[in-house]
């Protein structure tokens, strides 16, 4: 079970909010599944395509006889090979950098990437997992081209875990969306006028390039096809039209009669290519979009010695009703146990909808914003929400698998008082003074720094123990700082930090804080 916090909640953030409030930008390059990179401004080129291709790619280094090889980021080290001719792949990878962090392994952005954009593309729904490790070093070439034989497409697909039907499939769901550019193939595209809207000369596979429906199977049989790689002038680089007709077209013919199927078969073939991995990776469970989770949800010390629990209640749901529901109708009451696991009539907050124009891919989706004081002698420990559409309905309770959603009021940093010099990095924790000794208590900051031979990142940690500096504005707290050198400006990826302290021989974190971004003094 997903339990919140986890390590992967960047990536089920991502997955869940496509646009407003709480959005990772993910979908800013696929506001529609025709959408052009670098925000539109790439014309005549399709993301959502791209994010396939690459995809396909980077697995297809998978060897099932040695577990080497998959899903892995090694793409990025293999982008000057001809096999990976064209500018999606570096194109691609410098978008997917930007959300690389220490939970976020490129690999796992670029099959998070895969599941966004056929849903986009009215695809299939695929199942996301997490935990792949990105390679440090290329993979061997074994991505197929178009001049190569059917004899030895087959051995490669069946290398890479796929049998003949299963190749079929994977060929024409991939290149159901995109087509194939001028530019990079000439020897398959017949050269034409320079056009500004189209400048690096695509010619899309079927006539619904940006729809993921079957028409790719459908033209294909009833002979309408302009596929390139299948009735273009250059027989030898008409690989579709061999693997098509490697089954005598049965796979295909049965692709062309039931859509329905066609976009399952794809959804599941999408699902292992996505889930081919070096044997060494272990994936999480799938990861659904959680119905109810805290968002930015954090303590801090108020000037008057009072805790301040701020942030947000995401509420998700695929309901029916969800569709239409005015978010200031719903009920979300937020209760808590405090620190000594107790409960109280007052330990509860009403929220109100408040402004947020979020979206999900999946379904319905709302931030609920969480402002309220407690008293630092009671504190809290764990977090729970009732909510319901209206106020006639009965309330669900969240209890985030059974325990509540944990939130510590022993270590926390102070979001205030962080801050950066031009130089160096202050991080200030709060620790509660009244349950024993402190040690071991320490900062790691993750940062992101280039790698040599590929554009993907490596995070980088800075570990600095904590030391206490003084007292708080509550006598329950005494402060804590480290600082550390300023890691360097500008910096690309996702960067963030979780404090650690033993207090009274029970270890305390508080994960995934976001990068420090104020100013000190100001
Ligand atoms: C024998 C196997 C395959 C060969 C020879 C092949 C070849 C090609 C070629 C030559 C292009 C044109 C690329 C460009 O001009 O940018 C292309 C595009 C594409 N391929 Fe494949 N492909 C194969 C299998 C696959 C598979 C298995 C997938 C996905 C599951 C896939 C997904 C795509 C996509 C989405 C595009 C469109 C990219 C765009 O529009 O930018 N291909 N393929």
């Amino acid at each position: 079970h997903y339990i919140w916090p986890n390590k992967h909640d960047i990536l089920e953030d991502s997955l869940t909010v496509s646009g407003g409030l709480g959005q990772s930008g993910m979908m800013a390059e696929i506001a529609t599944c025709g959408a052009a990179p670098f925000g539109g401004r790439l014309v005549g080129r399709q993301s959502a395509a791209e994010w396939l291709r690459v995809a396909y790619h980077d697995m297809a280094t998978h060897d099932v006889h040695t577990g080497l090889g998959g899903l892995d980021g090694s793409i990025g080290f293999e982008t000057d090979r001809p096999q990976n001719i064209g500018s999606a792949m570096n194109t691609s990878m410098v978008f997917f950098a930007t959300f690389q962090g220490k939970t976020s392994s490129v690999s796992d952005v670029m099959a998070l990437s895969v599941v966004l954009a056929m849903k986009q593309c009215n695809g299939p729904s695929i199942p996301f997992r997490a935990g792949r490790i990105d390679a440090t070093a290329a993979g061997p070439d074994t991505v197929p081209e178009p001049q190569q034989d059917l004899a030895t497409h087959t051995t490669m697909f069946a290398n890479q875990g796929f049998n003949v039907e299963e190749m079929i499939g994977l060929v024409a769901c991939g290149h159901t969306v995109g087509g194939i550019h001028e530019v990079d193939f000439p020897d398959s595209v017949p050269a034409t006028p320079f056009d500004p809207n189209n400048p690096e000369g695509v010619v899309h596979f079927d006539q619904t390039f940006d729809d993921f429906d079957n028409h790719i199977a459908t033209e294909w049989i009833d002979g309408t096809t302009n596929n390139l790689l299948a009735v273009g002038h250059n027989a030898t680089t008409n690989s579709d039209a061999r693997i098509f007709a490697a089954d005598n077209n049965v796979t295909m013919k049965a692709f062309a009669k039931d859509a329905t199927s066609f976009q399952k078969t794809c959804g599941n073939l999408f699902e292992r290519m996505l889930n081919t991995v070096p044997k060494s990776v272990q994936l999480t469970d799938v990861i659904d979009p959680l119905p109810v989770k805290p968002y930015q949800l954090a303590l801090n010390l108020a000037d008057d010695g009072s805790l301040e629990l701020s942030g947000y209640i995401r509420i998700f749901s695929t309901a029916p009703e969800a569709m239409n529901v005015d978010p200031e109708n719903m009920v979300v009451n937020l209760s808590w146990k405090d620190h000594n696991g107790n409960r109280n009539s007052t330990y509860t907050s009403t929220l109100t909808a408040g402004w947020s124009n979020s979206t999900s891919l999946w379904g319905f989706v709302h931030f609920f914003p969480v402002y309220t004081k407690l008293d630092p002698n009671f504190g809290l420990s764990t977090i729970f929400v009732d909510w319901a559409f209206n106020a006639q309905e009965a309330l669900t309770h969240a209890d985030n698998g059974g325990a509540g959603f944990p939130l510590n009021d022993v270590v926390f940093y102070q979001d205030s008082a962080s801050c950066n010099t031009l130089t160096n990095t202050t991080i200030v924790v709060n620790i509660r003074n009244n349950l024993g000794p402190v040690s071991d208590a320490f900062v790691d900051y993750y940062y992101n720094v280039n790698q040599q031979g590929t554009i993907a990142l490596k995070t980088v940690t800075v570990h600095t123990p904590l030391t206490r500096t003084g007292s708080s504005a509550s006598a329950l707290y005494d402060v804590y700082t480290a600082v550390f050198p300023r890691p360097p400006r500008n910096q690309q990826g996702r960067t963030s930090f979780d404090v650690t302290a033993n207090v009274g021989g029970k270890v305390y974190t508080q994960v995934a804080n976001l990068a420090i971004q104020n100013g000190c003094g100001l």
